[in-house]
């Protein structure tokens, strides 16, 4: 049987390094910074202007109403952010936002695609890298085509363990945040570390350079490519609580696997998210 998706699949790549082409030669005039959930939730006209030529670029390979788009500028936007059984393009155009403002080396552009609620594969490009990651679900991940896999490492003591304290600074989530971290550290555990993208530090757990991302406050965009990314690289995905991974959840655990994952979570302390899917609320 032909494969359906293999075309979507290397077009994304292509999308994927068109548009961080377009982020790294970002003149100054485009990063006004602007507002979103939080004075320190940012968003650029580069954000917005990527994103609209990745999603023109796939209306106009594939068709204009072949496919179904979840973007993080469209639903800031006022876009509907809802995960039907139609082919999707979940798309992060910049991811590292605040990065690409101050110009710290990690900006990523996320692009995952999902059938039936299932994600068939994920392209992150980390662009001022210039490091290519993808995986489509069942055929391994690589990045700038060399094969890549999790760290075997399972003994918390020498691992690495990232996470990002986000865009929400309420003193009782911020105080959560650092109490879980503040635990982690003093396993002790070798590091702890943040790229201030989430598609990056999950690129980093499928290469084996950090054996743990977790985060609660990320959204979908962050995270569905990068999440075909660590499981083809052999990682394991989980809710903060233990549970099963929920792309719409705004929380989660990725992992070189279980038993370093289940160690993260024993230390995490959980506070509520709205979740990406949830209805919007009239004003
Ligand atoms: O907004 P953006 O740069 O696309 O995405 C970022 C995420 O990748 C990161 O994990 C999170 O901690 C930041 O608050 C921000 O949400
Ligand atoms: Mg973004």
């Amino acid at each position: 049987m032909a494969d359906p998706w293999q075309r979507a699949y290397d077009f994304a790549v292509e999308v994927a390094r068109k548009a961080g082409e377009e982020v790294r030669k970002a003149g100054e005039s485009e990063i006004k910074i602007m507002t979103k959930s939080s004075t320190v939730d940012l968003v650029t006209k580069t954000d917005e202007r990527v994103e609209k030529i990745i999603i023109g670029s796939l209306k106009e390979e594939f068709g204009p109403d072949a496919h179904c788009f979840i973007g993080e500028e469209s639903v800031a936007k006022g876009e509907a952010c809802i995960l039907t059984d139609k082919p999707t393009w979940i798309i992060d155009p910049v991811d590292g936002t605040t990065n690409f403002v101050h110009g710290f080396p990690f900006v990523a552009v996320s692009i995952a695609f999902a059938v039936n609620k299932e994600l068939e594969f994920g392209v992150v490009y980390s662009c001022l890298e210039d490091k290519m990651y993808k995986a489509r679900k069942g055929k391994g991940a690589f990045c700038n085509d060399e094969k890549i896999e999790v760290s075997d490492v399972t003994a918390i003591n020498k691992s690495i363990i990232i996470s990002e304290h986000g865009t929400d600074r309420s003193p009782e989530k911020v105080n959560k945040i650092f109490s879980t971290m503040q635990k982690i550290l003093c396993i002790p555990v070798h590091g702890l570390r943040g790229s201030g993208t989430a598609a990056t530090n999950m690129c980093l757990v499928a290469t084996g350079a950090v054996e743990a991302f977790f985060e609660i406050g990320i959204h979908c965009w962050d995270i569905a490519a990068g999440a075909v990314i660590v499981k083809e690289a052999g990682g394991v995905l989980l809710d903060v609580d233990g549970g099963p991974f929920d792309l719409m959840s705004r929380r989660m655990v990725s992992a070189n696997n279980e038993v370093i994952a289940k160690r993260i979570i024993k230390e995490i302390e959980i506070f509520p998210a709205v979740r990406d899917d949830a209805p919007v609320q009239k004003q």
